[in-house]
């Protein structure tokens, strides 16, 4: 369902050059459970963003359940992004100044759900993830434990087929991130394919298959299923 081949991707800051991602190959199939770790400036988030079309890679072919997306213009990438992918971040990224159950409506909004059907996704996803009592509540009303639920409830709102979590237990204590992890994992067993990464190892090696990026580079890739071996 992803497919990277030769994902390269640059940053020029003033005359210094770092490559983020180095022709990065990967395979990820529908429903899998994939962390990814990795030195700091490994270039972890740089992929996160590539797979979750946030971004651009300089060079490379990526294709988003057998469509070729690095070449869409960025509206149809940005529709791609509402139907297909949810996104968590590690600060959360809600928007400050409305509501939980607004800020869980606000994709479906911009995806042109009626008015009935956001009321009624909003009221499940609110039951779903234990937030019922919070609806009314603005961001800085709310832990940083259900700050991450409605996140979460934000960014699987469309029910995409992929969920990418950057350090989604990195701002939050171990209870609460414990929680969040929960959570995660019963929408993988669901079907949601789910890509984490994270520094945290005992997260990290949670997952069915563990990447391991160094340098811009897969370094480690264990526990998934090997790609077909041409010839056989
Ligand atoms: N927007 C940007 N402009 C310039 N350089 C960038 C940018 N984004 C990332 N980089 C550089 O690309 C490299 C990879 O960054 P990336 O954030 O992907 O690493 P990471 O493995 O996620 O790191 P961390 O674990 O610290 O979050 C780093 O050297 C970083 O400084």
């Amino acid at each position: 369902m992803i497919s990277l081949r030769k994902i390269r991707r640059e940053f020029v800051v003033g005359d210094e050059r770092v490559i983020a991602l180095r022709d990065v190959d990967l395979e990820i199939g529908a429903g899998d459970y994939v962390s990814i770790m990795g030195p700091s400036g490994s270039g972890k988030s740089t992929l996160l963003n590539v797979i979750g079309l946030l971004d651009r890679p300089d060079s490379g072919t990526y294709l988003l359940e057998g469509e070729p997306v690095t070449s869409l213009g960025d509206s149809r990438q940005a529709a791609l992004r509402r139907h297909k992918i949810g996104f968590v971040f590690q600060f959360f990224h809600l928007v400050p100044r409305l509501t939980a159950a607004e800020n869980i409506e606000l994709p479906m909004m911009l995806g042109g759900l009626d008015l009935g059907e956001r009321r009624q996704r909003v009221e499940q996803a609110l039951q779903d993830f234990g937030l019922r009592d919070r609806a009314r509540h603005r961001p800085d009303q709310l832990s940083g434990g259900q700050r991450q639920r409605v996140a979460i409830a934000r960014a699987t709102i469309m029910q995409p087929h992929i969920l990418l979590a950057d350090e989604p237990t990195g701002n939050l204590d171990r209870s609460s991130g414990q929680d969040v992890v929960d959570i995660l994992e019963g929408l993988n067993s669901r079907g949601i394919t789910l890509i984490v990464v994270t520094h945290d190892p005992d997260l990290g090696k949670r997952a069915g298959r563990r990447i391991t990026m160094v340098d811009g580079t897969v370094d480690a890739d264990t526990g998934g299923t090997p790609p077909p071996q041409p010839g056989l």
